[in-house]
């Protein structure tokens, strides 16, 4: 049966079960307010990126500073299985660092709507143009991967960016790029652009999203729908402002429309350890809501949730723990409790109630939490008081099926 969830059959554009992630925890992550990585740091961060299995891993730009372009250099001396890229200015002066560091490839950006053009670098696209031409044909004389980028494409003429990319295709760049650097697309601008843009050139389409207007993981997974091949992504999301696409929550999505893909490609169970590690090196904790590793992602608390989860997890839960090496947990310490998932507690004590009796205490329980919030100790106490004061006719246990076992015993 086909996953409903995923690509339909008949979109012969997607690239949502072959889609590569370009990791900038490295890059855009540095630029997140928080973050500062030591080069110890930055090669923990980048083993554990490679482990995981990201297919690429951008760093810093290493005219940043000379920390930068040494750090960017002993990354490269790592002999990662991922292919490692720098991200610079579409400038010479840049390029020509850029491909001394030992890197797989290098990213080349600028901005071509009228607010950068006017107010960050003064460029016109004629400039643009020809300064992309270079340092395209500079870097891929060297025998390195080059991918050009505009900076806040979806506030640049369209004209203007079909006739770039055209010219950067023309003259074979291996990829090129589409930023929504101010975080301001919704997902159907998302598959307009991308899928004119598939029109226009031959080679491989990423993109970068921020998530100022919290679009960021749709509009990746639109993207991939529309033909765009890879996604920048960052660990918790970190990056400049509120970020860009998180790899965690990408991956929720991806591993929703094509679990063998994602499973056969990446390490899902680092994701948790990999997380806390930026988290910890930029001093944040891992929100609550986090997909998959918040800590509540998996935890059911409603009794009408409960008890249908008890019978079959997928009734409420589309990504199965397991998956990412965790484990559900039922909430059963609360007045929304039902008499389902207070059974299933008895019976974890190993205590024998029939269903009235467990409706009985569950009441009990719901009460006291009208009162006040419950924890496990509490209900625990509720139900072994109740299942001590039973007479002897009322306990299930006194009844069960094998007495003569249990009149041994004594
Ligand atoms: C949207 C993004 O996230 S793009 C990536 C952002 N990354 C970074 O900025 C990396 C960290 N940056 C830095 O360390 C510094 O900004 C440097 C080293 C790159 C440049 O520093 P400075 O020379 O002091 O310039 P400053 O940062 O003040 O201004 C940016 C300069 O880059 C130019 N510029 C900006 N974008 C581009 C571009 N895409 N291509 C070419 N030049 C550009 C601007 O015109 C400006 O040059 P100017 O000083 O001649 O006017
Ligand atoms: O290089 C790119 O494609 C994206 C640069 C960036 O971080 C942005 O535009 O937000
Ligand atoms: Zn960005």
């Amino acid at each position: 049966m086909s996953n409903p969830y995923g690509p339909n059959p008949g979109d012969y554009l997607s690239n949502v079960r072959s889609f590569q992630l370009i990791e900038s925890t490295l890059r855009e992550g540095e630029q997140f307010a928080n973050a500062f990585f030591s080069t110890e740091k930055k090669i923990e961060i980048a083993k554990a990126l490679d482990d995981f299995g990201v297919d690429y891993i951008e760093l810093t730009s290493p005219v940043a500073s000379e920390q930068s372009r040494l750090d960017c250099e002993a990354i490269c001396k790592l002999g990662l299985k991922a292919k490692i890229l720098t991200h610079i200015r579409c400038h010479m002066d840049d390029a020509r660092v850029a491909v001394e560091t030992g890197v797989d490839g290098v990213d080349v950006v600028i901005g071509t709507s009228s607010f950068l053009r006017e107010y960050s670098h003064g460029k016109d696209m004629s400039y643009i143009t020809n300064s992309a031409v270079e340092v395209i044909e500079f870097v891929k004389s060297k025998g390195i991967e080059i991918r050009f980028s505009s900076e806040d494409s979806f506030r640049s003429d369209i004209v203007d960016l079909l006739n770039i990319y055209r010219t950067v295709d023309k003259i074979g760049v291996n990829r090129v790029g589409i930023a929504d650097t101010v975080g301001c697309a919704n997902p159907r601008q998302v598959y307009e652009l991308v899928k004119t843009l598939k029109s226009v050139v031959s080679c491989d389409i990423e993109c970068h999203f921020h998530n100022d207007t919290g679009c960021a993981i749709a509009n990746a997974y639109t993207a991939l729908e529309a033909g765009a091949k890879l996604i920048d992504v960052s660990v918790l999301g970190i990056g400049e402002r509120n970020g860009i696409t998180p790899l965690g929550g990408l991956m929720a999505r991806m591993i929703a429309a094509d679990r063998e893909y994602v499973l056969g490609k990446y390490k899902l169970h680092k994701l948790r350890d990999l997380e806390n590690l930026v988290a910890d090196a930029v001093q944040v904790n891992v929100p609550f809501n986090n997909p998959i590793t918040g800590f509540c992602a998996f935890t059911h608390k409603a009794g009408i949730h409960a008890k249908a989860i008890l019978a079959n997890p997928s009734t409420y839960e589309i990504l199965n723990p397991a998956d990412f090496g965790l484990t559900r947990y039922i909430h059963f310490a609360n007045r929304l409790t039902g008499w389902n998932a207070i059974k299933s507690r008895v019976d974890q004590l190993n205590l024998n109630l029939t269903d009235d009796q467990c409706k009985e205490v569950t009441a009990k329980i719901k009460l006291m939490g009208d009162i006040r919030p419950l924890n496990i100790d509490d209900v625990d106490s509720i139900i072994k008081d109740f299942h001590a004061d039973l007479k002897p006719s009322e306990d299930k246990s006194e009844q069960s099926e094998e007495p003569e076992v249990k009149k041994q015993k004594v």
